[in-house]
C-alpha cells in the first residue's frame, strides 16, 4: 500500500512538473483591453515572402503605425523595404531565416526537400510569431502563400489570444494549378487546406476585389466571418510628374534611359514600362511577340523597360537576347532592371504607357503594378481576360485591354502613331483621375476602426 502511494505520488509529481513545464514553454498571451486605445494596438503583419516585394503588406504596416499602433513586420528580408518603414520607430522588422541552401537548391529530390522546407518554415514562424515578438491584438497574414502560414497563424492566434485577419490577395491553390494542372493531388490538398482554414481561422478577412469577397462566401470556402474589400490604391510615393523639367532630369540621370533621353523627351521614341515578379502567371511572350509584330511596321521606336525580380527573369532575358540577335526587334530596345523604390515610382511617371501581363490565376485578384502606374499618372495596356479586370481598368478611360499579342501590337500601333496622341493624352488624364484615390483614405475608411487604431 505504502509502495502504491509512493508510486502514485511520483506519477502525480511528474505529471504536474510536465504540465508546469509545458505551460512555461507556451507563448505569452495577449490581454484584451476593450476598447483598446490606439496606442496600445500591436499588430503582427506577416508575409511568407520578401517584405520589400510585398507592397500591400508594407502599406498596411505604415498605415497602422501612422495611427499610433505598433507593428511587428515579419517576412524575408531580400530587397530593401519601403523607405518609410526603415526609420519608423513604431515598426520593427523581424526577418525570417531562409531555409538552408541545401533545401533551396535543386540537389535534393522535391519529395524530400519540400517537406523539410515546410518544417523549417513552421519552426521559424512559430519562433517569430510566438516568442520573438510581444503578444499582439491582431495577426494580419497575407494569403498566399498559404502553406504553412495559415495553419501557424491560426495556432498562434489561439495560443496568444490574438485576433486573426487574413488578407486574401489570391488563392495559393490556383497559382499551384497554373504550374501543376488542376487535377494534381497537391492542388487538391492545397485547395482543401485553404478552404478549411479560411472557414475556421479568421476573425475577419480582407480581399483585393469585390469579386473575391463574393467568391469566399460561397463553397468551397463558405466563410461566415466578416469580409471587407480593400482595393489596392497607390501609396504616396507614386505621383504624376510635376513638370517637364523633372522628366528631363530623371531620364538623363537613370542609366537605363540616359542614352535615349533626348528622343523620348522629343516624343520621337516611346517609353513603355512593365513591372513584374517574373512568375509563371505573367506570360512575357505576349509582350515580346507584340513588339516583334510592332517592329515590322513601327510608327516610332520603343524603349521597353521591364522592372522586377523573380524566377523567370533569366529565361526571358535570354529570349530577348535571341530575338535581338536574330534582328527581329529593329528600333526596339528591351531592358530589364531592378530600381530603388523612388526610381521605380519616378520611372512610371516618366513613361508613355504601362504594360501589365498579370493573368490572374483565380480570375478575381488584381495587379498591384497597375495601381502603381495609375498613381504615377500612367495609362496602361493590360491583359484583360479575367473576371475582376474591370474593377481596376476602365477600357477607353484609363487604359486598353488585350488578350493576345496581336491585340497588344494593335494597341501600341494605334497609340504611338501621330493620330494616337489625343487618345493617349485622354487615357493619361483618366489614369491620373483613378490614381488620385489614395491608399490612406481607402485604408482609414475600411480598416482603421477594425484594428482599433482610431476611436
Ligand atoms: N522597388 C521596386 N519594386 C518593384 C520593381 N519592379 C516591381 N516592383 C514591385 O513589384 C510589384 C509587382 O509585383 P507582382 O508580383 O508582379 O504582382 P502585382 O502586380 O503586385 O500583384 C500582386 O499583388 C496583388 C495584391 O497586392 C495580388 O492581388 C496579386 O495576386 C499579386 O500577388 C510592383 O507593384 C512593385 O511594388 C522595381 O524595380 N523596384
Amino acid at each position: 500500500m505504502a509502495l502504491f502511494t509512493v508510486l502514485l505520488s511520483a506519477v502525480a509529481a511528474a505529471l504536474l512538473t510536465g504540465i508546469i513545464g509545458l505551460a512555461m514553454l507556451l507563448p505569452t498571451r495577449y490581454v484584451k483591453h476593450s476598447p483598446a486605445s490606439p496606442g496600445s494596438v500591436r499588430v503582427q503583419v506577416l508575409v511568407l515572402g520578401d517584405i520589400g516585394r510585398s507592397p500591400r503588406m508594407q502599406y498596411h504596416a505604415l498605415s497602422i503605425a501612422k495611427h499610433g499602433g505598433a507593428v511587428d513586420l515579419i517576412g524575408y528580408y531580400e530587397s530593401p523595404p519601403h523607405p518609410d518603414l526603415l526609420n519608423n520607430s513604431r515598426v520593427k522588422i523581424h526577418p525570417l531565416s531562409p531555409p538552408p541552401a541545401a533545401l533551396r537548391s535543386k540537389s535534393l529530390p522535391f519529395l524530400l526537400a519540400g517537406p523539410l522546407k515546410v518544417l523549417w518554415q513552421i519552426w521559424t514562424l512559430i519562433w517569430v510569431l510566438g516568442y520573438d515578438t510581444q503578444p499582439a491584438r491582431w495577426i494580419l497574414v497575407q494569403n498566399p502563400p498559404s502553406i504553412p502560414t495559415l495553419a501557424i497563424a491560426l495556432l498562434i492566434s489561439v495560443l496568444r489570444n490574438t485576433h486573426l485577419m487574413i488578407d486574401w490577395h489570391n488563392y495559393g491553390w490556383t497559382i499551384l494549378a497554373g504550374t501543376r494542372g488542376s487535377g494534381h493531388p497537391f492542388v487538391k490538398i492545397s485547395k482543401a487546406y485553404e478552404s478549411i482554414l479560411g472557414r475556421l481561422a479568421p476573425t475577419a478577412n480582407i480581399t483585393v476585389t469585390h469579386a473575391m469577397a463574393r467568391q469566399l462566401k460561397e463553397a468551397p470556402y463558405s466563410i461566415k466571418t466578416p469580409i471587407l474589400t480593400l482595393h489596392d490604391r497607390p501609396a504616396a510615393i507614386f505621383q504624376p510628374l510635376k513638370g517637364p523639367g523633372d522628366r528631363k532630369a530623371f531620364l538623363e540621370r537613370l542609366p537605363e534611359t540616359r542614352d535615349f533621353a533626348n528622343n523620348i523627351l522629343a516624343g520621337e521614341t516611346k517609353l513603355i514600362v512593365s513591372s513584374t515578379s517574373w512568375t509563371p502567371d505573367e506570360d512575357f511572350s505576349l509582350l515580346l511577340d507584340a513588339l516583334v509584330d510592332y517592329a515590322k511596321d513601327a510608327p516610332c521606336p520603343i524603349v521597353a523597360i521591364i522592372t522586377g525580380k523573380g524566377p523567370q527573369k533569366a529565361h526571358y532575358q535570354s529570349r530577348i537576347r535571341d530575338l535581338t540577335e536574330a534582328g527581329k526587334l529593329p528600333n526596339i530596345r528591351i531592358l530589364t532592371a531592378w530600381l530603388i523604390m523612388e526610381d521605380y515610382a519616378t520611372l512610371l511617371s516618366c513613361a508613355d504607357l504601362g504594360v501589365c501581363l498579370h493573368m490572374s490565376s483565380s480570375g478575381v485578384d488584381l495587379p498591384m503594378k497597375v495601381v502603381d502606374m495609375f498613381g504615377s499618372g500612367l495609362p496602361v495596356a493590360a491583359y484583360s481576360g479575367y473576371q475582376s479586370f474591370s474593377e481596376l481598368v476602365k477600357e477607353g478611360h484609363n487604359g486598353c485591354g488585350f488578350e493576345t499579342a496581336g491585340e497588344l501590337a494593335a494597341v501600341l500601333m494605334r497609340l504611338f502613331q501621330d493620330s494616337g496622341e489625343d487618345e493617349l493624352r485622354f487615357l493619361r488624364q483618366g489614369a491620373q483621375k483613378e490614381g488620385s484615390l489614395r491608399w490612406d483614405e481607402e485604408w482609414d475608411r475600411t480598416l482603421a476602426r477594425v484594428f482599433g487604431v482610431i476611436e
